[in-house]
């Protein structure tokens, strides 16, 4: 069976309740009438209800009749949303009257319905930037205990390829953070480490990835990722994890014996930890596009309720998929 069907069937099981804040976009009202039909969760769509009902006539959508709907314009209970975010974000310097505000926000009441206990997670970003998406969740879903930062992972499906055995790698941060310290990466590793487990159902074997192999080139941005792979080892000495590698010696077993002899990553890696984001955004649309990879997320690691990011050129079935994903995660929370 293939990753993505027995997390559809784990979501199933789960019928978890998940909101799509951008619920009037075609892409995401058409994964809607699919998640609903195959009952992979129970979802709630923001939105204006007679433009739903009236795209999901024009498209023939059968199922969407079964989502809870909130108009986030005209909504009943606009009041007790405006105070819960008050609460959670007065010391920051947030008035009532602001609240209020927000929370006709489809992204912003989104967050809000999980901290209120009404949704267990949120898939947006078909039609808004990673940016928009994440800062309403920073602010009042904000991370889990212990960790500091957010990053995205992305599970890349490569089949029939020679430097991929277990047809999938797992490649982070692609999503979040611009320019993380060591001491950030080493947490990106480990959070990675932990979706490979989790979501992919993979033994991590993480790669800290640079332009050099074991001090091929001296530079402070290779010391950086020495010093990342250092705390991480330090941090998670159960981790399996190994840098610097450059992606070649990560990934092709002949490169990693020649550049890397000893190290039991080199050659091996199914985890890639780029060491910004720029390299890992730039690397998954490549891979991507490119080799023809299956890429499903950004799947957010670290944040304390799962939310997840759409890329702006996602297909249906890739909001399916992250759906599914976002209702295991949030069994695992
Ligand atoms: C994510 C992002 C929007 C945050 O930027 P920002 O709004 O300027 O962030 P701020 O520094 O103002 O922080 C806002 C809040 O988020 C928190 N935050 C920011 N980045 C965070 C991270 N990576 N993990 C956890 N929390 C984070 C801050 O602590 C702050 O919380 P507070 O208001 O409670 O103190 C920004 O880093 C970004 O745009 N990243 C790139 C996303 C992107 O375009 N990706 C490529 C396509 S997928
Ligand atoms: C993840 C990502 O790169 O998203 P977008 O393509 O929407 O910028």
């Amino acid at each position: 069976m293939t990753l993505m069907k027995t997390i559809r069937e784990n979501a199933q099981k789960l019928s978890k309740c998940i909101v799509l804040p951008e619920g009037t976009e075609e892409r995401t009202l058409k994964a809607a009438d699919y998640i609903l039909k195959e009952k992979l969760a129970r979802i709630i769509l923001l939105g204006n209800k007679t433009e739903i009902e009236r795209k999901s006539q024009e498209w023939s959508l059968q199922f969407t009749t079964n989502a809870r709907i909130i108009d986030p314009l005209n909504n009943p209970d606009k009041e007790k949303y405006a105070e819960l975010l008050y609460e959670i974000r007065k010391s920051k310097g947030l008035t009532y009257e602001e609240a209020l505000v927000l929370t006709e926000d489809p992204l912003y009441l989104a967050t809000l319905l999980i901290k209120a206990g009404e949704a267990d997670g949120e898939v947006a970003g078909a039609m808004n930037s990673t940016g928009n998406v994440l800062r309403p969740a920073f602010q009042i879903v904000k991370t889990m205990p212990g960790i500091s930062v957010v990053s995205g992972a992305f599970l890349m499906i490569l089949k029939d390829n020679p430097y991929v055995p277990e047809n999938i790698l797992v490649f982070a941060d692609c999503a979040v953070h611009p320019d993380p310290t060591a001491s950030e990466l080493a947490e990106i590793a480990i959070s990675t480490a932990r979706t490979a487990q989790s979501i992919a159902g993979l033994e991590p074997r993480v790669a800290m990835l640079s332009f050099s192999t074991k001090g091929s080139a001296k530079h402070a941005l290779c010391d950086k990722v020495i010093e990342a792979t250092r705390i991480a080892k330090e941090k998670a000495p159960w981790l399996q994890i190994d840098g610097e590698l450059q992606a070649d010696a990560a990934i092709v077993e002949s490169v990693g014996i020649h550049k890397a002899p000893g190290s039991l990553i080199a050659g091996k890696a199914n985890v890639l930890v780029f060491p910004s984001l720029e390299t890992g955004n730039i690397a998954y649309k490549l891979v991507q596009r490119l080799a023809g990879a299956e890429a499903i997320g950004p799947v957010l690691q670290g944040m304390a309720a799962p939310i997840n990011d759409l890329s702006r050129g996602c297909s249906v079935s890739d909001i399916v998929n992250l759906v599914a994903i976002t209702a295991t995660q949030s069994a695992g929370m």
